[in-house]
């Protein structure tokens, strides 16, 4: 359906292990939902086939109407739990969200519209000042969590997938992210698929909640 990211009867196998087996779920523009269960009952795996990242092995995934073949088209962004291992090293916090911008293929690209919209970005996830300007290794988790999440902001998507990316941080951090995602699902109308491992969590994030089991 328009206006949905939908998993339909979806089944996953990795070689001959089926991890998978006719899951639905839908994240409508708009909601955040919910996605518990055990370790290995196959959360990222889901993540990485609605985001496009994967095929399923059965059913089909739908992105606003239409069957979801590749990632790349920019409609679903992922917001992992380590925002070191999705960061290169050698990239500012400038330049981090500056790639959100060109990913997303928002504007022209040119100089001056890349860094107000960096500046945006990053005054919407708290980021300010020389903070901007420091690399991975100068800044705390919670701090480059934030560039990751303007980054993917930055891309615009219509969806946000976001695979434990609080377990990293500290309870003010996490409340801060859930309230800055929450504020674009009110704003523009962000679908958000939440997955954790704390229920507490989910249920102060999330209107519901599917359980893989
Ligand atoms: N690339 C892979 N190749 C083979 N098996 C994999 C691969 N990735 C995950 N698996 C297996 O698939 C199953 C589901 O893994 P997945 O990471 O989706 O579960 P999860 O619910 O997200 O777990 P956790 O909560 O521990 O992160 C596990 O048994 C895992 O070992």
């Amino acid at each position: 359906m328009p206006g949905e990211l939908s998993a339909v009867n979806v089944g996953f196998s990795y070689g001959g292990r089926t991890v998978l087996r006719n899951v639905s779920l839908s994240i409508g523009a708009g909601s955040q939902v919910g996605l518990a269960g055990p370790s290995g009952s196959g959360k990222t795996t889901l993540a990485r086939v609605l985001a496009g990242l994967m095929p399923p092995s059965t059913g089909h995934v739908t992105c606003n109407g239409a069957t979801v073949q590749a990632a790349g088209d920019g409609a679903v962004a992922m917001l992992f739990q380590s925002p070191r291992r999705s960061c290169s090293p050698r990239m500012t916090m400038r330049a981090v969200i500056a790639e959100g911008m060109m990913g997303g293929g928002r504007g022209s690209g040119r100089r001056r519209e890349v860094d107000a919209g960096v500046r945006q970005f990053a005054a919407r996830v708290q980021l300010t000042g020389d903070l901007l300007d420091r690399y991975p290794y100068e800044v705390s988790d919670g701090q480059l969590q934030r560039a990751c999440l303007a980054r993917s902001l930055a891309a615009e998507p219509d969806y946000l997938i976001c695979d434990e990316a609080t377990a990293m941080l500290d309870a003010a951090t996490t409340a801060a992210v859930v309230r800055i995602i929450g504020e674009e699902v009110t704003a523009r109308g962000l679908g958000v698929l939440a997955l954790s491992h704390d229920r507490e969590l989910l249920d102060a994030w999330c209107g519901s909640i599917t359980h893989l089991s």
